[in-house]
This record gives structure tokens, C-alpha cells and sequence, in this order.
């Protein structure tokens, strides 16, 4: 009996050793992964080294940023065939290493400009380049797939980039003998695979059919293999090397930073309407010219909510998920891309995707499925609850500002969202602490939004410049004692649970509200919901489900360090706003300055065109740093305007863009001519078109016969 109740002690002894531990060597990690971070940056701006990030992949050696032969045929089909006018970060190098007919590794921002990466060397290469891709799809019917297949067999017609679903590598035998033809002839140009991070059940987005890519490379030994994405941590990057059988290959990581767009976190109040009044309000205070922007949902339903609550409130909405008939969703894409519609209502599936460029139709043969969506446009991305990971959050984010102006980044936050999303995620691989990882994101109101994306991507900080509500409003964030509450917290739940009973996280708040007097001072409910979150990222608490014939539910249960708040061994403490803060993130001003005078005279002759030539993408026509070029340098002869745009771009819309260039500027000449009157309009045409005409330039009315 004595020895029983001494091992007992022993063992109750031991286990608070090892909590112990575990809490504190996780604190102290913390802290080393933040001076790991520092240290990293201030030896890099010491050095001035690129990221010393090689693990695993082959020493970077080569000199990719040097000059090979493919140099000036490069540059030509970028700036003539792409209209890109110079390179962004590593993509040149990364050219280079596949043209070199090197495996490549690329792990790029959202946004930063992969596919240029693997679809500059496909129009170089002889051949065809085959692009695997999530939601992209080849062969919607049989003339396409007769094309297709003719292209691949016998090299007939211009098929220079074939985008595939992985479903169709690793089921469609036809399909693979076909490729194998193709590759027989020599005609297999390089091989690419997007969002690659799906290839690792390690990653946010494990695919099943992305696991067999690895016979791409088996099969095809001597084609150059790349895997792009925008997100993979060291554990991914490594585990989809040897999936997809590439232990060579060159790696180039580039930041996560995204300097244009700025975080914020709002919290969201537990009356639906409400929050959807605030994102009306949002929406239409801050972008009154209709940019477009996506707000994401939890669920279909929430989607279709949504978006029709914000049609009540006069915010042209519609919703977009997997649930829709094909054609019915691609009409609301096409919609929204042409920017007749703003806001479009997404769940996490809807984002990923590729630009559409038109002008690239003429030299590649793309076959599209109808997820394709475009998302070069988005000024803002709402999240109207919680994702399931850092990383998704900054993918679906990052749809925001891909033209590097910039755009804005909401998330409305509430505690009672949290159980929703970890009843999805419990079963799937780390996925609580992925979720608690974003909730963290979301609770906290002192940190840099900016530093948790470095931080959890393991990346040397950077700095925010103010980009994120944290580091913008100088309001008063108080930290307050909340370690007698979470004590009544640990006992409320100590007697639940002796009476064999269980609460879910607002059951538990409602029985706190009653203890809430007894404590001290008073918690409000939000706050009482924020404290029980703290508890569980703290692991005092902890989530468990169970499932119903319907659904899986979550409670919370006394969690390992339970005792530690009871023993008044760990402190709580809640971050508590005092002031309000301010209800927008970039300044008007700043917004505003992307649509003045010229620049808005453009962006309507994009959409217009986009319209005419039956829903190309306006920036496919003109992007929005093309337009800030032409603004600034105002070219008046083809000859010049080819310099900016490019050659392919000047011949199809080049007349167009002189002639609203060449009224502007006789509308400026002429004081700000009121162009509102019909009469004035034509002279103002007509003048114009004389002007032109003097310099060399045919000023077309009518745009039907362009091409
Ligand atoms: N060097 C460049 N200069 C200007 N614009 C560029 C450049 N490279 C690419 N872009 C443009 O940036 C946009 C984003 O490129 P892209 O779609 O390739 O991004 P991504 O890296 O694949 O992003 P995601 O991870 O979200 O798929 C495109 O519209 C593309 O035309
Ligand atoms: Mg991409």
C-alpha cells in the first residue's frame, strides 16, 4: 500500500518534471527560433549573401545570374511575346538553370512570378513543356483532345505548353504513352510542377495524385523536371525532392515577404450581420472606383450568405465554390475578371490557378479547366473566419496585390470559429498545431503581423515599414493578470469533467460568466472566449472531439499544464485593446493614387478592350505597371510605345492606347476641356486624331476591326 501510494507520488513527481520541461524548452525555442532569426539577419547584412538556404539540393556553384547563349532570345520573347519589361527576383537564374537543363527547385512568394519561370524557357525550347498543375485540365472535348494528342504524337500544330491535372499523369495510360511519343521524337521540351508543396503530405495541401509525379522523372530521366511553390518549410522542400525524385536538383528560395500588402486582424462580433455590415463598409468606403477584391468563407453555404448579404447592402457580390455547375461558375469568373462584378465569395478552393494572358494564345496552345481563376487584379482579400494554417492564410492572402501596389489584407477573428475549423483539421497530419499556429496570428495585438510570416517560414525578419495594423496604430495594448481567471477556468472544468460530463468552448464560457464575479474583476464574454483560446495554445486546456452521425464536435478538456495554473507555477496573460483603432489600413491617399487622370483613362480602355475581344483579362492587355510606364514616359509614336509594351502587345491594341494618350494630353493642353458634352467629345476626338496624325499615329474610332 506504502510502495503503491510512493510510486504514485514518483510518478505524479515525474510527470510534473517532464511538463515542466516540455514548457519551458518550448518557451526557450521560441526564443532561439527569434534570435536565430536576428542572428540570420544581421549576418546577411553584413555579407550582403543571398539566404544560405541550400540543405539537401545540389551546392550552388554555378553562376546562373551570368551570361549564357539563350541571353538575347531571352530577352526577346520576355519583353515582345510576355510584355514583361525586366525580371523580378531569381526568375532569370531559374531560367537559366532549366535552360541549362537542370531539375529545379523554386519556393517563390504568392504572386512573385513562377510560371514566366517554366513558360519563358517552354517558348525558347523546341517542343512541348508539359505543366502539372492542380486545378488545370486538359482535353474538354474531342477536338481538343484530337489536337492534343496529334501535337504530342507527331508534333503537329503550335502546342508549346500542355497543362495537365495530376489526375491525368497518373491514371490516363493513353495519355502517358502519348507523352512517351512525344518524348521518343524529342520533342518533351521540360517538364513542371506547380504548387508543388501538394506532393507532400508534410505540406497544407496534400494531394493523393500528386504522390505518383515521382514516375515523371523515372520515366523521363534527361527532361529538365521544376517544382514551383509559394510555401514549403524544410521538412516539405526535402520531402518532395525525393518524392518527385529530383535529389539534385538547384534550389532558389526566395522571401516570403510581401512588402505591398498590409495585415490586419479584426475582431469579429458574433452577430452576423454585424460583421457583414463592417465588410460593406469596408469595401465600399475604400474602394469606391469597384476594385475587385475576394472575400473567403469557411463553407459553401457561408459563401452564398455572404455574398448575398453583401448584394443587400449594395456591393456587387457573387459566390464561387466547387458546389456550382461549371458554367454557371465560370460565368461569375469571367464576371468578376472583366470587373463587372467586384467582390466574388470563395472557399479555399477557389484561388489557385494561373493568369490567363491572351497574347500568349498566339504563340502557346493553353487548354483550361473551368477552376481556372484570374487573380492579378485583387486589391483586398477579406477572410471572413480563420483559415486552417500560416501557410494557407498566406497563400490565399497573397492573392491580394500581385501587381506590387499596394492592397490590403483583412481577417475578422473570433475565438468561437476556432473549434469550427479544428473539428475539420484534428485528424490530418499537425493539424492542430497548424491552426493554433494562425490563431496565435490572429490573438495576438502586439505583434508584427509581418514577423509571424518570418518567423514561421523560418526566415531572417524583415522589416514591416508599417504594413500591418500592429505596427501601424500606436493604440494602447494593455497586457492584464488573467492567471485567478484561468484558475477558475482549470476548476470549473476539473468539476465538469468529475461529473463525467463534457462542455464545448461556449457552454464553458457561459458557466465562466457566473464564476467570472467571484474571481476579482470582471472578463467580458469576448474576453472570456479569448482567455480559453490563450489556455489552449497554451496547453493548460485542450481541444478533443467525438463524432455524431452528423458531425464532429469539440470540447475542451484540463490540458497537460493544467496543474502549473493551479499551482501558480505559469502567469496568464490576456492583451486587452483600450483604444480603437483605426477602421482602414492604407491610407486613402496611397489607394487612391492608382487611379488618376491617365492611369484611369487606361485602366477603362483595358476593360474595354478586355470586353471586346470576348473576356480576355484586362491585365493581359495592359498591365498596371505598364500603365504607370506609359503614364510617365506618355509615348506618342509606335515605335516608342513597342519600347514599353512590348512588340506583340503595341501591334494588337497599340493604335488604341495612342489615341486615348494623344486625347488626354489635348485635354490637358486645352485646361481640362469639360469632355462631357457630345459636341465637345468629337472635336476633342477629332483635334486629337489631327495631332496623332502628325506624328505618324492612325487614330482608329472604332475597335471592332483591331486585329
Ligand atoms: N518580371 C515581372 N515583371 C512584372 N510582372 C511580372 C513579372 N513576372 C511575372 N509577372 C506578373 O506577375 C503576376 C503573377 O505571376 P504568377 O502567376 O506567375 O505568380 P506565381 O508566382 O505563380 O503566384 P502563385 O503562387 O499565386 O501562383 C502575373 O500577372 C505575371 O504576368
Ligand atoms: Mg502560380
Amino acid at each position: 500500500m506504502a510502495a503503491s501510494s510512493s510510486t504514485e507520488d514518483l510518478l505524479q513527481e515525474l510527470l510534473n518534471v517532464e511538463l515542466e520541461l516540455q514548457d519551458s524548452l518550448l518557451d526557450k525555442q521560441e526564443k532561439l527560433y527569434e534570435k536565430q532569426s536576428e542572428l540570420k539577419a544581421v549576418l546577411e547584412s553584413y555579407q550582403g549573401l543571398e539566404k544560405p538556404d541550400n540543405d539537401g539540393a545540389a551546392p550552388q556553384a554555378e553562376n546562373w545570374s551570368g551570361s549564357f547563349e539563350w541571353d538575347d532570345e531571352a530577352d526577346d520573347i520576355r519583353f515582345n511575346i510576355f510584355g514583361i519589361p525586366g525580371y523580378r527576383a531569381n526568375q532569370q537564374e531559374i531560367i537559366n538553370a532549366i535552360m541549362s537543363r537542370r531539375d529545379v527547385l523554386v519556393i517563390m512568394a504568392a504572386g512573385g512570378g513562377k510560371s514566366l519561370c517554366y513558360q519563358l524557357p517552354a517558348v525558347i525550347r523546341h517542343g512541348i513543356a508539359l505543366v502539372v498543375s492542380p486545378l488545370l485540365s486538359l482535353i474538354q472535348d474531342q477536338e481538343d483532345e484530337k489536337y492534343i494528342y496529334k501535337a504530342l504524337e507527331k508534333g503537329e500544330g503550335d502546342l508549346k505548353v500542355l497543362y495537365v491535372t495530376p489526375e491525368k499523369v497518373s491514371k490516363s495510360k493513353r495519355f502517358v504513352s502519348k507523352l512517351e511519343k512525344c518524348h521518343h521524337a524529342g520533342r518533351l521540351s521540360l517538364i513542371a510542377i506547380d504548387e508543388a508543396h501538394c506532393c507532400s503530405q508534410w505540406g497544407h495541401d496534400f494531394r493523393p495524385d500528386y504522390k505518383n509525379l515521382g514516375i515523371l522523372k523515372t520515366q523521363f530521366p534527361d527532361v529538365p523536371l521544376v517544382a514551383l511553390t509559394a510555401t514549403a518549410t524544410k521538412k516539405v522542400q526535402l520531402d518532395l525532392m525525393a518524392m518527385l525524385n529530383i535529389p539534385k536538383c538547384i534550389k532558389f528560395v526566395s522571401t516570403v515577404n510581401r512588402p505591398n500588402l498590409f495585415y490586419m486582424v479584426r475582431e469579429k462580433s458574433s452577430v452576423g450581420k454585424v460583421v457583414i455590415d463592417d465588410i460593406a463598409e469596408f469595401i465600399q468606403s475604400s474602394y469606391t472606383n469597384n476594385e475587385s477584391g475576394i472575400v473567403y468563407c469557411f463553407s459553401r453555404k457561408e459563401c452564398e450568405q455572404v455574398a448575398k448579404e453583401l448584394r443587400e447592402r449594395g456591393v456587387s457580390a457573387d459566390h464561387y465554390h466547387a458546389d456550382m455547375d461549371v458554367n454557371v461558375r465560370e460565368k461569375v469568373h469571367m464576371r468578376w475578371s472583366s470587373s463587372k462584378l467586384q467582390v466574388i465569395v470563395g472557399t479555399v478552393a477557389f484561388g489557385m490557378g494561373i493568369n490567363k494572358p491572351d497574347v500568349f494564345k498566339m504563340v502557346l496552345y493553353l487548354i483550361l479547366l473551368t477552376c481556372m481563376v484570374l487573380l492579378y487584379f485583387t486589391l483586398f482579400v477579406i477572410h471572413h473566419s480563420l483559415g486552417k494554417s500560416m501557410e494557407t492564410y498566406y497563400q490565399e492572402s497573397g492573392r491580394a496585390g500581385r501587381d506590387g501596389l499596394p492592397s490590403e489584407c483583412l481577417l475578422y477573428f473570433r475565438p468561437a470559429d476556432v473549434p469550427r475549423q479544428s473539428s475539420m483539421v484534428f485528424y490530418e497530419n499537425s493539424g492542430l498545431q497548424n491552426l493554433y499556429d494562425m490563431v496565435r496570428y490572429c490573438q495576438s495585438k502586439k505583434e508584427c503581423r509581418r514577423s509571424a510570416f518570418f518567423r514561421h517560414f523560418a526566415e531572417p525578419l524583415q522589416d514591416c515599414n508599417g504594413m500591418c495594423d500592429n505596427c501601424a496604430f500606436s493604440c494602447e495594448v494593455k497586457e492584464i493578470d488573467a492567471s485567478g481567471h484561468a484558475r477558475a477556468v482549470v476548476s470549473l472544468l476539473q468539476e465538469i469533467q468529475e461529473k463525467d460530463q463534457r462542455a464545448t468552448m461556449l457552454q464553458l464560457v457561459d458557466k465562466l460568466k457566473v464564476k467570472n464575479k467571484e474571481v476579482g474583476f470582471e472578463l467580458k464574454k469576448d474576453e472570456l472566449e479569448q482567455l480559453v483560446i490563450q489556455l489552449i495554445l497554451h496547453r493548460v486546456l485542450k481541444e478533443e472531439f467525438s463524432h455524431t452521425a452528423y458531425a464532429t464536435n469539440a470540447y475542451v478538456t484540463i490540458g497537460p499544464l493544467a496543474k502549473h495554473v493551479l499551482h501558480e507555477k505559469k502567469i496568464i496573460t490576456l492583451e486587452v485593446t483600450s483604444g480603437e483603432r483605426s477602421s482602414t489600413g492604407i491610407t486613402k491617399s496611397s489607394k487612391r493614387s492608382r487611379y488618376s487622370g491617365l492611369e484611369v483613362k487606361l485602366d477603362n480602355l483595358r476593360k474595354e478592350l478586355s470586353s471586346i475581344h470576348g473576356g480576355i483579362f484586362p491585365h493581359s492587355i495592359l498591365s498596371t505597371q505598364q500603365i504607370s510606364m506609359v503614364c510617365s514616359q506618355k509615348p506618342e509614336t509606335t515605335e516608342q510605345l513597342e519600347k514599353i509594351i512590348g512588340k506583340l502587345k503595341t501591334q494588337k491594341y497599340g493604335d488604341r492606347i495612342l489615341e486615348v494618350i494623344g486625347k488626354h494630353e489635348f485635354d490637358e493642353e486645352q485646361g481640362h476641356q469639360d469632355s462631357s458634352s457630345d459636341k465637345e467629345r468629337q472635336t476633342s476626338v477629332n483635334k486629337s486624331a489631327k495631332r496623332s496624325r502628325n506624328k505618324k499615329v492612325v487614330v482608329i474610332e472604332s475597335s471592332e476591326n483591331e486585329d
